[in-house]
């Protein structure tokens, strides 16, 4: 139902309203402030640089100088492309209750639901399963409502879990409608309490319903214990047609494409009503093809999913994801309802808020500048970029662009073609093993992941696929509700956190250094501000440069007894440091607040940043190099594990950071950064000033950046000389002392020349 007319806007009682923030007009002026000053270092660095060239250059004088110009350079630029995202926020409202009197819930448009997994020891099969029995009971009519699962990981546990879900959800489903109840997650509902959400508290679990759902948890995990389906659980016939669909042969990396229909409209719940279709697919895999990871699943999703029921909307999901908010579907109807919106929306995307953290966020997993300051402020330009999950498609927007629909060469894969009747039958086979077909997209001519559905190239496919659509002239919708309309899990040991981020860095290099540069391409295509949200997104991983360089050089230099910084005085040239630093960092923080964050949670935000550019983001130039280099083009996902130690929890709620961890050759730059930063200290201060007599003004800067070093690196030096066994371990604190030496005689001939 595509209402295009925006004249009829009038007539329709309002759907939603935004305004823009005020600290926006605040930025306005403090802005050009700042750029003032970021100009005068510019002005101050090119004249060092020259001085020092017309004097006879030496390395000691000009490398620093070099080094921090490029330091500079690239935090200039991060700033400035940050500058979009201070621009113009939005903070929006929807008017949930007009919704009917727009449109009646027979006439809402259907939705389908992806949800993907890819490995059921990772991704534990009940955690996906009470994913999807969160969105099954949406407050929305069920035979609009289809829920597919993507398994990449093809496997049997899996799609256990499923049937067992499908036989809970005839009673859950009705459960919550009586009771009403809001946090429809069974696990948080049931999990001593755990629902946030005080009116859900209040309802005492009924009749045998718990114990309906204890015992298909400890069904679901006891297969995969043992990591096969028992005998004695396969007790139905459609269960044993399903099983009888993986051979012998069928491994993870090499299976044929497996759909099965687990429940479907003409079902009834305990109370009689229909209810929704839940679909599990295992698209086909064979060794030797690629298969694109996550966006590939998703893009088989498109295609399958057409074949059935090509539903107009499409809400996405990671396995790791639930919906905390029956009225979510109504709730986004606001925008896909609204005339004036509708015709040109691709998107509406919600916040990641993240589960099981710790009370002060030790670890920064909220994210809060990119996840939430980015958005918003994407949001009052054409739209946020998108996360990947939590967020509802317009199926039009995967094919071309608002204006022109691409050409698509399976007639049934039109997103505007309406399948009216609900799923009562088989689907058809034929048409799902071709469209689910691992050679499908190699045969057509579409240009899949090109042209149209979620783009390949990146393994941050959420950002490149809203890029493009951005570029193709849809807009997005950035949606932040008071209640939370989806939680998520994020890893909360150091060492998974930081591998994921690497994977985010190399997402963004992959990005920044295509045919699609978004500094280039965005900035020419979108104009300047939507053009440099884009760019802050890729530049992200590049802020490793400069705080390598501010990690390691003024250390080095100090160690070396040589100072790179004007002399602390009342010289402007000075000043400009002392307050180029404390206006970025207090801005970031003040935003901070703003967002509903504090300080603490600010200063772990800003010490895990400076971990992940040291660590993650230099490990992530260093893969993305050797894979350009090697010229290989499949790089891994590293798909996060959403299985806890428990041992690495209690320490992480204790507050304390945890090391121990097989591989922590990840922590070896951020421990040397640790180890330089207390020894220039110390050299600086006892040795330079207090014997040598040293003028403490001349290398006062330095002292300062090692002294911000080594209060940033406390949670590594408690690592260092804690007794239990998540300690920083002493391999590679020797590891990461050696590499300083290294790093020290090797700038020897720089300092000495
Ligand atoms: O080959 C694969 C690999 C992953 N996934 C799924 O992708 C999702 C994300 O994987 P996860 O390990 O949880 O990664 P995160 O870093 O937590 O994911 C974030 O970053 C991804 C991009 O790297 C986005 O796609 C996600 O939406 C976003 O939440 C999960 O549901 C996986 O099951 C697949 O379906 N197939
Ligand atoms: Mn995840």
């Amino acid at each position: 139902m595509a209402i295009n007319n925006v004249a009829s806007a009038a007539a329709v009682p309002p759907l939603n309203t935004y305004r823009v923030v005020r600290r926006a007009y605040f930025n306005r002026l403090f802005a050009p402030i700042y750029f003032s000053a970021v100009a005068a270092l510019f002005y101050h660095h090119i004249h060092t640089l020259l001085r020092h060239l017309s004097s006879g250059p030496s390395a000691a004088a000009v490398v620093p100088t070099l080094l921090l110009i490029l330091a500079d350079f690239i935090f200039a630029l991060i700033w400035l492309t940050n500058q979009s995202f201070r621009y113009r926020p939005l903070i929006r409202r929807e008017f949930v209750e007009n919704v009917e009197k727009v449109s009646p819930p027979a006439d809402f448009p259907a939705m389908d639901v992806f949800i993907c997994t890819a490995d059921p020891f990772k991704e534990p099969p009940i955690a996906t399963a009470n994913a999807a029995l969160s969105v099954l009971a949406y407050d929305y009519p069920p035979e609009k409502l289809s829920v597919y699962v993507s398994d990449d990981g093809g496997s049997q546990l899996t799609i256990f879990a499923f049937m067992e879900a499908a036989k809970f959800a005839a009673h859950w489903l009705p459960f919550c409608r009586r009771n009403g109840v809001l946090d429809r997650h069974p696990e948080m509902f049931f999990g001593s309490c755990r629902a946030d959400d005080p009116e859900t508290q209040k309802i005492k679990p009924v009749g045998g319903i718990k114990a309906m759902y204890e015992s298909m948890k400890t069904r679901a995990e006891r297969v995969v214990e043992i990591g096969k389906v028992p005998q004695e659980y396969i007790t139905e016939e459609f269960q044993r047609e399903a099983f009888s669909k993986w051979t012998p042969d069928s491994t993870k990396h090499d299976h044929p494409t497996i759909l099965q229909v687990l429940m479907q409209n003409n079902d009834k719940d305990t109370s009689g009503a229909p209810l929704p279709n839940l679909i599990y697919l295992a698209r086909e895999k064979k060794k030797g093809v690629p298969h694109q990871f996550k966006a590939g699943a998703q893009n088989a999703l498109l295609r399958v999913s057409a074949m059935i029921t090509n539903s107009p909307l499409i809400l996405m999901m990671d396995s790791d994801y639930i919906s905390t908010d029956p009225i979510t579907v109504r709730r986004i109807l606001c925008y896909f309802l609204d005339p004036a919106i509708r015709p040109t929306l691709a998107y509406v995307q919600f916040p990641q808020i993240y589960m099981g953290l710790n009370k002060q966020d030790l670890y920064g997993n909220e994210c809060k500048k990119w996840m939430h300051a980015g958005p918003h402020g994407g949001d009052g330009l054409d739209g946020p970029s998108c996360v990947g999950t939590g967020v509802f498609f317009a199926r039009r927007c995967f094919y071309g662009s608002p204006r022109e629909l691409s050409p698509i060469d399976v007639p049934e894969m039109n997103p505007d073609r309406v399948i009216e009747k609900p799923l009562t039958s088989q689907p058809p086979m034929d048409l799902i093993n071709k469209v689910g077909g691992c050679h499908f997209e190699a045969q057509s001519k579409c240009q899949w992941g090109q042209k149209i559905g979620f783009r390949y190239g990146s393994l941050i496919e959420d950002y490149l696929t809203s890029f493009q659509m951005h570029m193709d002239g849809w807009k997005t919708v950035w949606c932040n509700p008071e209640r939370p309309a989806f939680k998520g899990e994020t890893p909360c040991t150091l060492v998974s956190l930081l591998v994921q981020i690497k994977r985010w860095g190399l997402g963004f290099l992959e990005v920044l250094y295509s045919k699609y540069c978004p500094l280039f391409v965005g900035i020419k295509n979108l104009g300047f501000l939507m053009g440099g949200a884009y760019s802050n997104w890729a530049l992200w991983p590049l802020s490793s440069v400069p705080f390598t360089i501010y990690a390691f050089l003024p250390a080095l230099a100090l160690l070396h007894g040589v100072s790179i910084f004007p002399k602390v005085s009342a010289d402007p040239w000075f000043l400009l440091y002392p307050f180029l630093f404390l206006a970025a960092y207090g801005y970031e923080m003040f935003e901070f607040c703003c967002l509903g964050s504090n300080p603490i949670k600010w200063w772990n935000a800003q010490r895990m940043f400076m971990i992940w550019c040291t660590s993650s983001f230099n490990f992530a130039h260093f893969e993305f190099w050797l894979k350009t280099i090697l010229g290989r083009t499949t790089t891994s996902f590293g798909l996060t594990s959403k299985v806890n130690d428990a041992e690495h929890v209690r320490c992480y709620e204790r507050g304390e950071f945890e090391f121990g961890a097989a591989n922590p050759t990840i922590l070896v730059p951020p421990t040397m950064a640790a180890v330089v930063s207390l020894v220039a200290l110390v050299q600086g201060a006892a040795v330079e000033v207090g014997v040598k007599g040293r003028a403490w003004e001349e290398i006062g800067v330095q002292l300062f950046l090692c002294a911000f070093g080594v209060v940033n690196s406390f949670p590594f030096y408690k690592g260092m000389v804690r007794g239990d066994s998540l300690r920083l371990p002493t391999s590679t604190t020797v590891m990461a002392s050696l590499f300083v030496v290294v790093l020290y005689a090797a700038t020897y001939f720089v300092f000495k020349s």
